[in-house]
């Protein structure tokens, strides 16, 4: 048994040692994720198979006292035998411990092996029965098949049991900051149903009733010794537990396995890489639904080169987060189904196996994920020695004090630190693991200032090592030192390129979306138009800017050249009175004649007949010019639009300052 422990331990000692660090393993960095490895499922059956028969060897034994002692009167047996009979209890005990021991940290998956092996053998022990004779089993089967069906019953039927129950009195407490155990009571997601344990507990007694009365029947017909019913009944009894929480137990992990994605679906792209592209981050066609079918992510395209910070930008809800998470774990995106392909260095950022020596990419989360150990722990990775002593030094560098790292560090729950030290931790961590990616969310939330100097002084140096940054980040200093942004709305890519010019550009006043050039761009369309007029009493402006923008993007898809896979670019801008909306596009240019016509059409407009995208332009601007810039096509319309803290008729005016 202690050899077998050791075997254990030694297996888990030589996970952790491949995790020091920088070969810090991604196998042992996610074993708590996906349960315990494949090796322990052996180790447990045979535990629980020892454990198990000694004390299913109760049953022989009762057989023994109820026929030596109950019917012959070997009065001194009954000692011997209950004496003896300890030893299997006892060695059961044992079993179970050793067990424990030997899986611990595995809690969960021994748990379900546990009870998996005693099911198999509560149906062995029916069919040894069978053996003995067809009926004899009988109580099991019933007890086994009733508990089975309640729960099948209750799954169906039945809510699980909340721990809380949402009652006004009790919600003004909890979220008044009263009651942080009725929080946590509301927030913990209950496992069982009220009624399990009356259905599980009717179900074993009418089995072992129907088992009393089966085998005493078949020993009034003399077919089994008198003595046999006791030991029939306990091997029922055992069996008939062992099999329905076997059945509650995989009830409860399917819940638990459904809390992550729906699914993942990795798409390796089937043209042939260009060096540079296998060299650095490749994102291709990554989306991601919900369940009801809502793309929150859709198409994401991304390559960059080693060594590039990218900002990512975008408004509330606009899928920022959501994009860092899919890249870094996306099964773990509960109930969403995630697509496409991820790559660094050639390597599938998705794909999870022993071999990977290095973890390619790590995600900072707004909130820092920390573990409820010391702040040592937690910075190293539960590593000690050279490895604490280089992630105090890069913690050093953020927070700028000795005193303090020795503070975080020497805090014996992490989680208990000040916002800033914990976020100043999670950096320092992430740079300690070395990875080619790292993915930073909102890192300026809760960080001083002084921290946000010192991070951007490291990621400068970190990207001179080939290392890149995806950053979802408002704050100016993180962005002053991106390479490239990449702004999203509606979990599509608007804008993407040199940070440079979309920062001069931004601060200029203008700005961009570049979409397909498609009529499924619409709503993106639509939803950017309307981020531009937000101040009450706006929605006039909104509709007429939101129309012609509509119409624009119909024009450039009407036209013959409109190939699948194009893009179509829109600029926006504000001035006193009026806004200007662009549509660049890769057509030829618009003709006198095409102007023209349009025109016409806009004078001779019919009520009701409907107009050509660019007469509605034309009729819905204050002016309309088509020229080429560089080789591309572009429509501007100059829009009116009118000041809604003024007052007035605003519609009407915006309406009279049209003109042709
Ligand atoms: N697990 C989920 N299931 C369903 N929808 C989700 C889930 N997580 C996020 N969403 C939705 O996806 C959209 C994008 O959310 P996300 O958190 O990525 O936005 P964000 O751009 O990071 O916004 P913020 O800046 O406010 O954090 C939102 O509409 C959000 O409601």
């Amino acid at each position: 048994m202690l050899h077998l422990r050791n075997l254990v331990q030694r297996h888990k000692t030589r996970l952790a040692a491949r995790a020091a660090l920088p070969v810090m393993s991604e196998d042992a960095m996610t074993m708590s994720d996906r349960g315990s490895p494949d090796w322990s499922r052996g180790i447990s059956y045979l535990f629980t198979a020892v454990s198990s028969l000694s004390l299913l060897s109760v049953a022989i034994l009762a057989v023994f006292l109820t026929d030596l002692v109950a019917m012959e009167g070997n009065r001194i047996l009954a000692w011997l035998l209950g004496a003896a009979g300890i030893v299997p209890v006892l060695g059961a005990l044992v079993m179970d411990m050793a067990h424990a021991r030997a899986l611990s940290g595995y809690r969960e998956n021994r748990m379900a092996n546990d009870r998996a092996a005693r099911a198999a053998i509560g149906v062995l022990a029916a069919l040894v029965l069978t053996m003995v004779h067809p009926l004899l089993a009988i109580g099991l089967a019933a007890g086994a098949v009733l508990g089975w069906l309640g729960l099948r019953g209750l799954h169906r039927f039945a809510r699980k049991e909340p721990l809380w129950d949402f009652r006004p009195s009790e919600a003004v407490s909890i979220l008044a900051g009263r009651d942080a155990y009725g929080h946590h009571l509301a927030e913990t997601e209950s496992d069982g149903y009220a009624l399990w344990p009356s259905f599980r507990q009717t179900a074993i007694w009418t089995g072992v009733v129907i088992t009393l009365a089966v085998s005493s029947w078949l020993a009034a017909k003399e077919i089994i010794s008198v003595a046999a019913i006791g030991g029939v009944t306990l091997i029922a009894l055992w069996s008939i537990t062992a099999i329905c929480d076997h059945a509650a137990g995989r009830l409860a992990r399917q819940t638990r396995v459904s809390r992550v994605a729906t699914s993942v679906e990795a798409r390796p792209p089937l043209d042939d890489l260009t060096p540079e592209q296998q060299a650095g981050l490749l994102i291709r066609n990554l989306s991601v639904e919900d369940r009801s079918g809502r793309r929150l992510l859709s198409d994401i395209h991304v390559e960059i080169p080693p060594g590039t910070i990218m900002g990512v930008r975008g408004e509330a809800g606009a899928g920022k987060s959501i994009f860092l998470a899919a890249l870094s774990d996306p099964h773990g995106m509960a109930g969403l189904s995630v697509r496409g392909f991820a790559s660094l260095n050639d390597r599938d950022l998705w794909a999870r196996r022993a071999e990977h020596e290095q973890v390619p990419c790590v995600h900072l989360p707004e909130t820092p994920i920390l573990l409820p150990a010391s702040g040592a722990e937690n910075l190293s990775c539960f590593h000690d020695g050279n490895l604490l002593d280089r992630g105090k030094r890069i913690l050093e560098q953020l927070v700028f004090a000795t005193d303090t790292v020795d503070e975080i560090c020497a805090t014996p729950d992490a989680r208990l630190l000040p916002s800033t030290q914990r976020k100043s931790l999670a950096f320092a961590r992430a740079f300690l693991l070395n990875p080619g990616l790292y993915l930073m969310d909102r890192p300026e939330d809760s960080a001083s200032d002084k921290v946000i100097r010192a991070l951007t002084a490291r990621m400068i140096q970190e990207k001179r090592l080939g290392r890149s940054f995806i950053v979802a980040t408002d704050d100016r200093t993180i962005l002053e030192c991106c390479d490239q942004l990449l702004v999203l709305q509606g979990g599509r890519v608007i804008e993407a390129g040199d940070a440079q010019e979309i920062r001069g550009r931004m601060s200029s006043g203008w700005t961009r979306m570049v979409a397909a050039r498609s009529l499924e761009s619409e709503d993106n369309l639509d939803r950017w138009i309307r981020s531009h007029f937000k101040r009450d009493g706006d929605e006039a402006n909104r509709r007429k800017a939101a129309l012609i923008a509509s119409e624009l993007l119909a024009f450039s898809c009407q036209s013959r050249s409109a190939l699948e896979g194009q893009s179509v670019t829109f600029e926006f801008k504000h001035f006193e009175g009026h806004c200007i909306l662009k549509l660049l596009d890769d057509d030829g240019p618009v003709t006198t004649a095409q102007l023209e016509r349009a025109r016409e059409e806009v004078e001779q407009q019919v009520t009701g007949s409907r107009q050509s995208p660019l007469a509605m332009v034309i009729g819905q601007s204050m002016s309309v010019e088509a020229v080429m810039e560089g080789t591309q096509r572009a429509v501007i319309a100059k829009i009116a639009t009118y000041d809604p803290r003024k007052g007035g008729n605003q519609q009407g005016n915006v309406d009279a300052d049209q003109t042709l």
